[in-house]
């Protein structure tokens, strides 16, 4: 896997009129795993959409090298095609297989049903299987357990993991604990003003 990293200084999130947090800085290298912990609401969605690049700070800047997946509660999958159609569709614009993602995921017997009759669980795997198909160094995961049964988080857990240990960034914002290989945690209501 290509190196990567990810690198924020002085980060300050400000949603309508309320500054959410500040001085915030991290920096990712090659393998590393951050997991961004806080109660409901303190930021850590806006702070996953500032290192995606999709949502601008108050203050600071974002440094990456590397491309970027996100998972997040967005499905990007057309609901009316049969599962593997909608992934399908992904896999021949990011040149992968929908497949191999499918099996990791035990999606593989669901390849026929469409995405609209999909459990709030298996819309979780199947997100994931599309964030695997992107083949992207840097991982920025949204709440990536919710909805998951046990064996599926524990299938998640191992992912990222294994993610780091080929050199991936994994950077996961949740509020429930999670397994995850060197994590360090970043308590955001530290930075709250
Ligand atoms: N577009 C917006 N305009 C104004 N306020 C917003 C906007 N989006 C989010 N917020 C507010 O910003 C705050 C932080 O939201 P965010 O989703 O980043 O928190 P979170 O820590 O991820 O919460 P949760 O654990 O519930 O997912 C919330 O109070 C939310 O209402």
């Amino acid at each position: 896997m290509q190196e990567c990293s990810m690198k924020g200084e002085n980060l300050s999130c400000l949603r309508g009129e309320r500054l959410l947090f500040r001085r915030l800085d991290l920096t990712l290298k090659s393998g590393a795993a951050l997991h961004v912990a806080g109660p409901n609401g303190i930021g850590k969605s806006s702070l996953l959409r500032i290192l995606a690049g999709l949502l601008t700070p108050y203050t600071g800047s974002v440094d990456r090298a590397g491309g970027i997946a996100l998972l997040d509660e967005r499905l990007a999958l057309d609901e009316a095609l049969r599962l593997s159609e909608a992934l399908g569709f992904w896999a021949r614009i990011d040149d992968s297989a929908a497949s191999d993602a499918m099996e990791m995921l035990g999606l593989a017997p669901l390849g026929d049903v469409p995405v609209r009759y999909l459990s709030t669980g298996q819309r979780k795997r199947a997100a994931f299987a599309r964030l695997l198909m992107q083949d992207a160094p840097i991982w920025l995961l949204d709440e990536p357990l919710n909805g998951l049964d046990a064996d599926a988080a524990r299938i998640v857990e191992k992912l990222a993991s294994q993610h780091g240990e080929k050199g991936g960034i994994c950077i996961v914002a949740s509020h429930q604990a999670m397994q995850l290989r060197n994590a360090r945690t970043l308590a955001l209501e530290e930075y709250a003003p």
